[in-house]
This record gives C-alpha cells, structure tokens and sequence, in this order.
C-alpha cells in the first residue's frame, strides 16, 4: 500500500507566568475543561500558525480579560501527556484586574509561593516550575 502515515504532531501550549507583588497569578481550571478543578497556571493551545506571544496574549483575554505583554520566554517543559509548554513572564498594567471566564476557570489568585505549596489538586507542572525556578533553572525577575 502507498499511504502516506499520519503525521504525528505534539499539542503546544503556552502559559503566562505573570506577577504582581511579588505573588503568581493562579487560576483553578473549571468544573468543564479537561483537568477539572485543578490549580495552575492562565494559558492554553497555541493555534495553528500563532506564535507563541500571540497565543499568550489571545489566552489571557479568553480567560482573564485581561492584556498582557509578553517579556520573555522562561522555560519549556513537557506533559506527562505529550503537550510541550512554553512559559511565558508577561507583565500587566497595576490597574487592571483579572476576571475568571467562568466557561474556563473558577477562580483567580495572586499567590506566593508557600500558597501555592500549601494548596492541593494541582496539575503536576505547577510543583515543576515552582521547583525549577527554586533550583535557578528558571530565571525569574522577581524575588519569589
Ligand atoms: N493552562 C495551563 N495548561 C497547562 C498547565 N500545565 C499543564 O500541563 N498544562 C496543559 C494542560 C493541557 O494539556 C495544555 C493546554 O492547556 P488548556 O487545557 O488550558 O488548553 P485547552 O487545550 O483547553 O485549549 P484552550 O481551549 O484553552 O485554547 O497544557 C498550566 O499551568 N496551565
């Protein structure tokens, strides 16, 4: 037979790792997406031919109407499901407040790192970053 294989492609995501006083902005996932409920981090699918600040800021308006602007890029890392990750820092204007899209996310924290440690039901790469970033394999450009 001359079929060609499917060509087998990774999901791609993006987060935004974001911060306000020196805390992390969180969300819990909603009781409707896939990971119900679970804490971690704004982001999502990065959509055929975006690059990866677009998503970020498409991502952040969809579930916290909010406008981000991408810094830099801080870390990559992989699901234990396959999705590659690209964590984004971006910055958001002092006044401006995220508000949970309720269709995805339940609920939105600024949180510090001991919050975060003390919370449970969490997706695994949250635990991963924060301890990347504790080790120094993540630079972040604030003290947390
Ligand atoms: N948003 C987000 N997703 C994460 C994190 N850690 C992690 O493994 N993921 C995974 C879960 C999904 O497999 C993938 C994309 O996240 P998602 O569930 O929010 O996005 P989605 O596919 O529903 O797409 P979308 O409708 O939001 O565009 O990344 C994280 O901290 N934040």
């Amino acid at each position: 037979m001359n079929r060609q294989q499917p060509r087998f492609r990774n999901k791609r995501g993006v987060v935004g790792v974001i911060f306000r006083e020196q805390k992390l902005l969180v969300i819990r996932r909603s009781l409707t997406v896939p990971a119900p409920g679970k804490l971690c981090l704004p982001g999502g699918t990065i959509e055929k031919g975006e690059t990866e600040e677009f998503a970020l800021v498409r991502e952040m308006q969809e579930e916290l109407a909010i406008d981000v602007s991408p810094i830099r890029l801080c870390w990559r890392s992989v699901t234990p499901w396959g999705t590659t990750l690209a964590w984004w820092l971006a910055s958001l204007a002092e006044d401006k407040t995220p508000v949970a899209n309720p269709a995805e996310v339940s609920e939105v924290h600024w949180m510090t790192r001991s919050q975060i440690r003390s919370t449970s039901n969490m997706l695994p790469s949250l635990p991963e970053f924060l301890g990347a970033s504790q080790s120094g394999e993540i630079e972040l450009d604030v003290a947390f």
